[in-house]
C-alpha cells in the first residue's frame, strides 16, 4: 500500500514538492526521488497523518493562551512548528495576529505593517519560497521592518511607546532574502494563509536562537529527528526517544551490539532501539529494498550500526567463540552421555585370500555356538550373525570371500571392531591377504590373525609368523603384538581359543555404546524380497532401534515395519552391535551406509528427498561441466563412440553381489568392445527387465538369482537373451565371450597336411605331381600352397586328386597320391605341398 506524495500534499493542502522535501528531510523517501508522482508507503502516510493531526490539536489547544503573544508584537509570528521543524502558522494565529497588529497600531500611532499583503486575497498555500519570476505575486512573507514603503499612513497611536526596536535582529536578516526568491521562507508572515500551515524552513543562519523559547507554547509533538541547524531541538521539542537514542551518543562512545547472521530487520531495529520503519526507511534509502524479516548484508549492518553510535560484532558460527560454546556443548553431551555407556559386543570381520578358510572359518564359529546351546533357530543368511560364547555375545559379519567384494570387505572393516586375518598355514600371505590386512589397518581396527590349515600337510606356522613380521604385525610370542591363533577351520581346532581372544581383544577396547541414544548404525547388505519389499540389514552402534522408527540412510528412508534377527526370530528391538534385518525400506540402503533414526517418518521421507536432490543435482553439475578435450582424446572418443558396446541388464540376490558383479565387470579391459551397465539391481529377473533390455538391446544378467514366471518366453519373443550364474568367474568369462562375439572374428589357417612331390608326370593336358603325404591329410578342393624351399609358388586348391588311377577325396599320411593344383604346372621333384583350412575364430578383446 502507498500513496503518491502530491496526493498526500493534496491531503494537506500542501504542495506536492514541499510535501516532497519533508518526506525527504524525514527519510520516509529516498533522497533521489524526484517526482511528486513517487509513492511513499502506507506505514509513513500513516506518520505523517498522525503528526499533522497532532498539530492541528496542538494549535488549537494553544489559541485560549494566546493573549500572551499579544503583550510581544515582536513576535508576530506565533509559532507551530512544521513536521520538519519550521515554523509555521494556524488560521487562529493568523486572527490573533491581526488582532494583535491592530490593537498595537493604535497604541503605537505609528505606520505600521501594510495591510495590503493581508488582504491579497489567493489563500497562500504553504509556501514563502517566492519564484523570482513572479515578484507580484502575492506573498505571503510581510517585512515588519521595511511597512513604510506600502503602508497608508494610519493614525498615530498615541500611547504606545516605539514599537520597532524589539525586533530581533535575526527577523530583519531574515526578511531580506525575501526579495530575492529561492531560499527564502522566514519565520515572519504576517498575512496569513488559511489553513493549517505551509513548510517554511528558517534557513540555517537565519533561524534564530530566541525564537525558540516561544515555541512550545504552540507545539504539538514533532516526532522528528534531525535537529534544525541553529534551532535548539531540545527546548523545541522532546524528542521522540527512538529517535533520540542514535543521536544522542556522541562520537566516539560507541556502544557494542552482539548479533548473529542472519541479521534480521526487525531484531537489528530492536538492537538498535530504532523503530522498524526507520530502520526501513535508512536501508531503503542505503538502496535495495528492506522488510520487517529482510536480513541485512552485514556490512550495511555495521554501517548503520555506527550512523546510530553503535559497534556492531557479528559472531558467526564456527567463530572461536560460537565453536568452543559448540564443543563444550558437546562436551557436555558426551559426559552426559557417558553416564549411560555400557559394555557393547564387539563386532568383527574375518578377512582373509581366497580359499583360505574364511567360510569354513565362520562356519565353525557358528557350529561352536550352536554347540554352546543356542540350538533351535534355522540361522539365516542375513550378512552377519551373533554368537554367544560362555554368555558373552559377539557380532560376526558374515563376509563374502571372492576379491570382487573388496569394497564390501573394505567396508565391512570400517564397521568392525576386530579383524580377524585368515592365513592359510600352507600358503601364507597371498595378495588378497595383504590387502585384507590394508583395509583392516586403514580403518584402524584392531588385529587378530588366525593361521588356518594347521592340519594340512606343509602347514608352516613359523612361516606365517615371520611374514607377520616382515610387515610390522609380529605375532605376540615373537615380541610383537598382534594376537595370532592357529586354527583348523574344518576339524574345529582352536575355534574355542580364537573366540577367547576375540573376547580378550574386545577387553582391551572397552567397547561401549549409550542404548538409550537415538539409533544409528550401518546397513551390512541390502535386497528385494518378493513380499516384503526391501530389506536390509544392519548393525546398530548407538542407541536401540525399535520397531515403528524413522530411519534415513542417504536417499533411502524406512518406518521400521518389523526386524528379524539371524535366528530368523522376529525381534522388537535391537541393542548396539546387533546385526538385525529391518523391513519397511523405500529402496535398497547401499552397503556400508550409515543409517539413523529421525523424529518421525515425514522427516525421514524430507531428508531422504533433499539426498536425492542433492545427487541429482551433482550428477547434473557433473554431466554439465565442459571438460577440456584435446584432439588425441577427441579422436579416442569418436573411435570410443565407433567401438562395439555390450550393454548389461545385471540383477543379484543382494545389493553386495551388484557391487561385486559391478567390480567383475570393471576389470573386464578392451579396447575394442566396451561394456555399458544399463541397470545394477537387486531381484529377481522380471517380465519388465526384459522390456528394458530389449528396448535398450541388452542381455540381462542374474547372478544369484532366478527368473519372474513368464520371462523365459517373453524373452524369446523379443530375442533377448537372459543368462543366470551362481559363480561370478563364470559370469565373467561369459561376458568376455558375449563381448569378443561382438567383433568380427579372426580368421586363422589350420594346417591339415603336407605332401612331398617326388615325380612329375605328364599329362594330356599339363603335369601331375605324384606325391608321398608326409603328414595329416590331403582332402580334395582344400586350399593349398606349394612351397619350394622357403618359397612360396604357387597357392590354390587341390582340383585333381588320385590314389592309383582312381580319383580319391582324401589320401592319409604315408601314402601315395597324384595332385594337381588348379591349372599350374611347373611342379618339381621336391617341392611340398601344404593343405590347410580357414577357420573363423572368435576375436580377442
Ligand atoms: N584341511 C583343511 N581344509 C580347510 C580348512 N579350512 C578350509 N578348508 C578348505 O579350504 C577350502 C576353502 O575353504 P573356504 O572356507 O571356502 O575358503 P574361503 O576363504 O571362504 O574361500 P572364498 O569364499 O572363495 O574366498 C575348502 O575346500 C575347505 O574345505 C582347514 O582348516 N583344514
Amino acid at each position: 500500500m502507498s500513496l503518491r506524495i502530491h496526493e498526500l500534499a493534496k491531503r494537506h493542502n500542501m504542495e506536492g514538492k514541499d510535501m516532497l522535501a519533508l518526506l525527504k528531510e524525514r527519510g520516509y523517501v529516498s533522497a533521489e526521488t524526484k517526482s511528486v508522482s513517487s509513492t511513499v508507503a502506507n506505514i509513513y502516510v500513516e506518520e505523517i497523518e498522525k503528526e499533522f493531526a497532532t498539530k492541528v490539536a496542538a494549535a488549537a489547544t494553544a489559541a485560549p493562551a494566546e493573549p500572551a503573544v499579544v503583550k510581544e508584537p515582536e513576535d508576530e509570528t506565533p509559532h507551530v512548528r512544521s513536521p520538519h521543524g519550521a515554523f509555521v502558522k494556524t488560521k487562529d494565529d493568523v486572527d490573533r495576529e491581526k488582532a494583535a497588529a491592530a490593537a498595537a497600531k493604535a497604541a503605537a500611532l505609528k505606520p505600521a505593517v501594510a495591510p495590503a499583503p493581508v488582504a491579497t486575497p489567493p489563500p497562500l498555500p504553504p509556501r514563502h519560497v517566492a519564484p523570482a519570476s513572479a515578484p507580484s505575486a502575492p506573498r505571503p512573507v510581510t517585512i515588519p521592518t521595511a511597512p513604510p514603503r506600502v503602508a497608508p499612513p494610519p493614525p498615530p497611536a498615541a500611547k504606545a511607546p516605539p514599537a520597532p526596536p524589539p525586533l530581533p535582529p535575526p527577523r530583519v536578516v531574515a526578511a531580506a532574502p525575501v526579495s530575492t526568491p529561492p531560499p527564502v521562507g522566514v519565520p515572519a508572515p504576517v498575512s496569513a494563509p488559511p489553513v493549517i500551515h505551509p513548510v517554511m524552513k528558517a534557513p540555517a543562519p537565519v533561524a534564530p536562537p530566541p525564537v525558540a523559547p516561544i515555541a512550545p507554547r504552540h507545539f504539538g509533538a514533532p516526532p522528528v529527528l534531525p535537529p534544525l541547524p541553529g534551532v535548539s531541538p531540545a527546548p523545541i521539542a522532546p524528542p521522540t526517544p527512538t529517535a533520540a537514542a542514535p543521536a544522542a551518543v556522541p562520537p566516539g562512545e560507541f556502544k557494542t551490539i552482539h548479533l548473529k547472521p542472519p541479521i534480521v530487520v526487525r531484531d537489528f531495529a530492536t538492537a538498535l532501539g530504532l523503530k522498524p520503519f526507520r530502520l526501513i526507511s535508512e536501508l531503503n534509502q542505503a538502496g535495495g529494498f528492506a522488510s520487517m524479516n529482510s536480513n541485512i548484508d552485514e556490512a550495511i549492518a555495521t554501517k548503520v550500526a555506527e550512523k546510530h553510535g553503535f559497534l556492531l560484532e557479528i559472531k558467526h558460527r564456527g567463530e572461536p567463540g560460537v565453536q568452543q560454546q559448540a564443543q563444550k556443548k558437546e562436551k557436555q553431551v558426551e559426559e552426559d552421555e557417558s553416564k549411560f555407556l555400557v559394555s557393547r559386543p564387539p563386532v568383527v570381520c574375518i578377512l582373509g585370500h581366497v580359499d583360505h578358510g574364511k567360510t569354513s572359518l565362520l562356519d565353525a564359529i557358528r557350529k561352536a555356538n550352536v554347540a554352546a546351546g543356542e540350538a533351535g533357530g534355522i540361522t539365516q543368511h542375513i550378512g552377519a550373525y551373533q554368537i554367544e560364547y560362555q554368555g558373552r555375545k559377539i557380532t560376526f559379519l558374515d563376509t563374502p570371500g571372492h576379491a570382487a567384494f573388496s569394497k564390501m570387505r573394505a567396508r565391512g572393516a570400517n564397521v568392525t571392531d576386530i579383524a580377524v586375518l585368515v592365513v592359510a598355514a600352507d600358503d601364507g600371505f597371498m595378495p588378497q591377504t595383504d590387502e585384507a590386512l590394508k583395509h583392516a589397518q586403514n580403518a584402524k581396527v584392531a588385529l587378530v590373525v588366525a593361521v588356518n590349515k594347521m592340519d594340512v600337510k606343509g602347514a608352516n606356522l613359523d612361516q606365517v609368523k615371520a611374514q607377520m613380521q616382515q610387515r610390522n604385525i609380529a605375532p605376540e610370542d615373537w615380541g610383537g603384538e598382534t594376537i595370532t591363533v592357529p586354527v583348523a577351520a574344518t576339524k574345529g581346532q582352536g575355534i574355542d581359543s580364537l573366540i577367547e581372544m576375540i573376547l580378550l581383544q574386545a577387553d582391551v577396547l572397552e567397547l561401549k555404546a549409550n542404548p538409550k541414544a537415538e539409533a544409528s548404525g550401518v546397513v551390512i547388505e541390502s535386497q528385494v524380497d518378493v513380499g516384503r519389499g526391501p530389506l536390509a540389514t544392519v548393525i546398530v552402534q548407538r542407541g536401540t532401534l525399535r520397531v515403528g522408527d524413522a530411519l534415513v540412510c542417504g536417499a533411502c528412508y524406512a518406518r521400521v515395519r518389523a526386524m528379524f534377527n539371524d535366528q530368523g526370530e522376529n525381534v522388537k528391538e535391537a541393542t548396539p552391535a546387533a546385526p538385525v534385518r529391518v523391513i519397511g525400506w523405500s529402496g535398497t540402503p547401499e552397503s556400508g551406509a550409515i543409517f539413523k533414526a529421525v523424529k518421525n517418518a515425514r522427516e525421514a521421507e524430507k531428508l531422504a528427498e533433499e539426498e536425492q536432490l542433492r545427487l541429482r543435482k551433482a550428477a547434473t553439475a557433473s554431466d554439465a561441466t565442459p571438460k577440456e578435450v584435446s584432439v588425441e582424446q577427441l579422436f579416442a572418443n569418436i573411435a570410443a563412440t565407433q567401438a562395439k558396446v555390450l550393454k548389461l541388464i545385471i540383477k543379484t540376490d543382494v545389493f553386495g553381489s551388484a557391487e561385486a558383479v559391478r567390480t567383475v565387470l570393471e576389470g573386464i579391459k578392451s579396447t575394442k568392445v566396451s561394456l555399458e551397465l544399463v541397470s545394477a539391481e537387486v531381484g529377481l529377473v522380471t517380465k519388465n527387465d526384459v522390456l528394458m533390455a530389449s528396448a535398450a538391446g541388452a542381455t540381462v544378467i542374474g547372478f544369484n538369482t532366478k527368473l519372474e514366471n513368464g520371462v523365459t518366453p517373453l524373452a524369446k519373443h523379443h530375442s533377448v537373451r537372459v543368462e543366470t550364474f551362481s559363480i561370478i568367474y563364470e559370469l565373467a568369462d561369459r561376458v568376455k565371450e558375449m563381448m569378443a562375439d561382438l567383433l568380427e572374428p579372426d580368421i586363422k589357417e589350420i594346417k591339415t597336411g603336407a605332401a612331398e612331390v617326388r615325380q612329375v608326370f605328364p599329362l594330356a593336358k599339363g603335369f601331375v605331381a605324384g606325391c608321398l603325404v608326409t603328414e595329416g591329410k590331403i582332402t580334395r578342393n582344400a586350399s593349398a600352397r606349394l612351397r619350394r624351399g622357403r618359397e612360396l609358388v604357387h597357392e590354390g586348391k587341390i582340383a585333381t586328386l588320385k590314389r592309383f588311377k582312381d580319383d580319391a577325396n582324401e589320401v592319409r599320411a604315408g601314402l601315395e597320391c597324384g595332385i594337381k593344383l588348379d591349372d599350374f604346372n611347373g611342379y618339381q621333384a621336391g617341392d611340398v605341398i601344404e593343405v590347410f583350412e580357414i577357420q573363423k575364430v572368435r576375436a580377442s578383446l
